[in-house]
């Protein structure tokens, strides 16, 4: 079966005096929703940003559905891979439909074919009379979920996702995880980062959770639950591992 495969992870940015990875290694089967958790700091964005190909580890291994990231296959990556990340990665001078045919021609998709997938989508996230709005006139959600369309539009098999539902109104939080459901349903995988894990305990089949760059623990949110008497929500399980203690 295919996976999402992450092996020995280590990263330390130039001039950091503290690695920001610490040999993180995890693996889960294609087609769940998988959390990405983890306290401030615990390397969730360089993980994520690895696994994309944003920023190079400096040693260690990620295979996404039998693709090796390195730098040969980014060509066949970039098929399988969609990135909606933290920061609006959008133009706030061109309208929606302008920015999404931008970045449905970086894919190859053109003309008519494209403006109707578009026009799809808008509809699909509540935006059919913003196509001829520019974005940065677009409050967060409207931002937000115009950034996933950017990212959805090849059709990726793993859609990655840093943070997607914080800052946003109920309304839009809602619409992205109906959203990351049907998506999942279609057979594809979704993994996420999140701070609000009564969430991801909702939607995720399998959580990761992390700390200090390394992984703490991995399974399924009620499994991990039940593992634990005082345990009521997936809250109380990453308090039981990370601790109390605030990060700087
Ligand atoms: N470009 C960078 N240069 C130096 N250090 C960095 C850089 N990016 C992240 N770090 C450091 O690496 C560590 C992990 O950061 P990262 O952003 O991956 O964590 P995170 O789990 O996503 O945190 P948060 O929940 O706050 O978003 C932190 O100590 C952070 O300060």
């Amino acid at each position: 079966m295919n996976s999402i495969e992450v092996k020995e992870l280590h990263k330390t940015y130039a001039g950091a005096l503290q690695p920001s990875l610490r040999g993180l290694s995890f693996t889960f089967p294609e087609g769940k929703v998988v959390g990405l958790l983890g306290p401030n700091g615990a390397g969730k964005t360089t993980t994520i940003s690895i696994l994309c190909g944003l920023v190079k580890a400096d040693s260690g291994m990620v295979r996404i559905l039998g693709e090796p990231q390195e730098a040969g296959r980014r060509e066949a990556i970039k098929r399988i891979i969609g990135v909606v990340p933290q920061q609006i990665a959008l133009f706030p001078q061109l309208t929606a439909l302008e920015n999404l045919t931008y970045f449905g021609n970086l894919y190859g998709f053109k003309g008519k074919p494209l403006k109707e997938k578009i026009l799809s989508l808008l509809g699909m996230f509540g935006l059919e009379k913003a196509a001829g709005k520019e974005v940065g006139k677009f409050s967060g959600g409207m931002k937000r979920r115009t950034n996933i369309i950017a990212a959805i539009l090849h059709e990726p098999r793993l859609l990655v996702l840093d943070e997607p539902t914080a800052g946003v109104d109920v309304q839009s939080r809602s619409m992205i995880l109906q959203f990351l459901r049907r998506y999942n349903e279609q057979g594809n995988s979704v993994l996420y980062t999140s701070h609000l894990l009564e969430e991801a305990q909702q939607i995720c089949e399998d959580v990761v959770i992390i700390d200090d760059g390394q992984l703490v623990v991995q399974g399924n949110p009620q499994a991990l639950i039940h593992q634990h008497q005082h345990c009521r929500n997936l809250e109380d399980v990453f308090l039981h591992y990370t601790g109390h203690a605030v990060r700087d």
